[in-house]
């Protein structure tokens, strides 16, 4: 016996939850399948928590700011009010109710467990057969990985998972991987006194980033106390009971806590991805611009590949909903996705990096502004660290990509994100007006550099 309805969503994070519900609202027959909590990593383990830890932190920093320039402040780090926030405030100590209660009220029926393909438009959850009549979305997100490092499988390591349930900040910690994740989990737990060393394979970190990025962040972390370890090759990982010890070649690290970002994984293994013919041990489910994966089959969030970000899951949710239900709509474009890796200071970017661009063989030249330079950065002094980047095509006269790092990094870049998305010329963008003494007039001197550097 199996239940017949228009659309099976499977795995409901951000982009399956907003589709699941706006398509019910739509007048639909959704199944929505979850195996954990509803929302997926993104509210209980991932962006939420960890950007109220990076508030935290950030307020700390600005405390220890305050003498030369405001007196004189006292910052005593407090790790239980970001508990007690993450828990009652941001996860409900994990608990989905009310993300559960939303889905449903907007029509959709919530079923809980695994949810597999095992036919064409056919989905089973623990024995409960679902017949999808207008198709199946994907949207099964990543789980933390690790790597093959030896005796590393058999410790107590963190991922992002258990450090969102820190009850105390630990005396000291390794991050393994110095990705998004590693950079903004080191600064927060540095800030909150915890003797933090970042590991990284790669000869910088922020690897996707421009280099001066890279070298920026690495300068502010060794500042602030930070070990800094690049093009490192871990070779073991052990743990006594009390402590882990990493082994580099000759030498080890030891810290109490051993935090591994090192990357994700689609959640695709037995998803029955084979019974509408796409491949489970693909990196990614290729979509079209409609974010069709096979016949009568759509994919959003991260196992896309598209970018693995909560905007860009929620973007790709829109353009299924609107295929799926046959109305209009532009294909998904990706040349202006934006991100925002929120260390202090804030590292935001959009298109193409210079080096991307030039891999392209788009001819390209660039323009740097350094914010310290700016007139509201040397008002801001302590903070102030920071730079506008452009990456002009010299053929269209348009930008293709940018970087904005700074205090309030990620605001000034909506500004470079619409720029690269409409393709503005950067002659009009030069006939602007910027506000005084904004930390964004640095883009005005940006664009005068590009000129400067031919
Ligand atoms: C520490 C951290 C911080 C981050 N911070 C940010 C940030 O600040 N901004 C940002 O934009 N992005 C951030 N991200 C990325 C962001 O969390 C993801 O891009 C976002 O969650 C979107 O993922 P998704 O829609 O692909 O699905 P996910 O959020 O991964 O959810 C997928 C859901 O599918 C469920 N599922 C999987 N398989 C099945 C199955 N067979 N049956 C039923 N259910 C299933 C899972 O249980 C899960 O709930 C962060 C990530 C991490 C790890
Ligand atoms: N602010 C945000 O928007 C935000 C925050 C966190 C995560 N995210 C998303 O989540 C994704 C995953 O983040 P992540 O940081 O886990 O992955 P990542 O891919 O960004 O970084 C992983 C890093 O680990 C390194 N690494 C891999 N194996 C290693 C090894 N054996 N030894 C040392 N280093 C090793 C890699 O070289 C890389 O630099 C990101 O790509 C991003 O899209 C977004």
């Amino acid at each position: 016996m199996s239940d017949e309805v228009d659309v099976v969503v499977i795995g409901l994070g951000p982009g399956g939850e907003d589709a699941a519900g706006r398509l019910a609202e739509a007048g639909l027959s959704v199944v929505a399948i979850e195996s954990r909590l509803v929302g997926g990593e993104c509210p209980y383990y991932a962006c939420v928590p960890t950007k109220m830890m990076v508030r935290a932190a950030g307020l700390l920093e600005e405390g220890r700011r305050v003498p030369g320039m405001a007196g004189s402040a006292t910052v005593r780090p407090d790790w239980a009010p970001v508990a007690a926030r993450i828990r009652d405030e941001a996860t409900d100590s994990w608990d989905d109710k009310v993300a559960a209660d939303r889905l449903t009220g907007k029509g959709a029926r919530l079923v809980r467990g695994e949810g597999r393909i095992t036919g064409p438009n056919e989905v089973t959850v623990d024995g409960q057969v679902f017949q999808a009549r207008r198709g199946i979305v994907l949207n099964t997100g990543t789980a933390p990985t690790a790597p093959p490092i030896d005796g590393l499988a058999d410790t107590p390591f963190w991922t992002n998972r258990e450090a969102v349930q820190a009850t105390e900040a630990p005396t000291s910690l390794i991050v393994l991987g110095g990705g998004v994740v590693g950079a903004e989990m080191t600064q927060v737990f540095s800030r909150f006194g915890t003797r933090v060393t970042i590991v990284e394979a790669a000869d910088r970190l922020l690897l996707n980033e421009e280099p001066e990025s890279s070298a920026l962040i690495r300068d502010v972390f060794e500042r602030e106390g930070i070990g800094v370890r690049t093009g490192v090759n871990v070779t073991a990982v052990s743990h006594d009971g009390d402590e882990f010890t990493m082994r580099l070649g000759d030498e080890a690290l030891s810290a109490e806590r051993l935090l591994v970002a090192t990357g994700r994984r689609p959640n695709l293994r037995g998803l029955g991805l084979e019974h509408v013919g796409l491949e489970e041990r693909a990196r990614h489910i290729p979509v079209d611009g409609h974010m069709r994966a096979a016949d009568g089959v759509w994919a959003i969030g991260d196992i896309t590949g598209m970018g693995a970000f909560t905007h860009v899951s929620m973007y790709q949710a829109g353009i299924a909903v609107r295929d799926i239900l046959g109305e209009e709509g532009s294909p998904a474009a990706y040349r202006a996705v934006p991100r925002v890796t929120f260390t202090d200071p804030e590292i935001a970017s959009v298109g193409l990096t210079e080096a991307q661009a030039r891999e392209q063989n788009l001819p390209v030249r660039t323009g740097m502004a350094r914010i310290p330079d700016s007139t509201r950065g040397w008002i801001h002094k302590a903070g102030n660290d920071g730079f506008v980047k452009l990456v002009e095509s010299t053929e269209w006269g348009t930008l293709v990509g940018a970087t904005a790092v700074g205090p309030a990094g990620g605001e000034i870049l909506g500004f470079l994100a619409v720029a690269v998305h409409t393709e503005t010329p950067t002659a009009v963008l030069r006939e602007m007006i910027y506000a005084y003494p904004t930390f964004h007039r640095a883009i005005e001197s940006a664009l005068a550099d590009l000129d400067a550097r031919g």
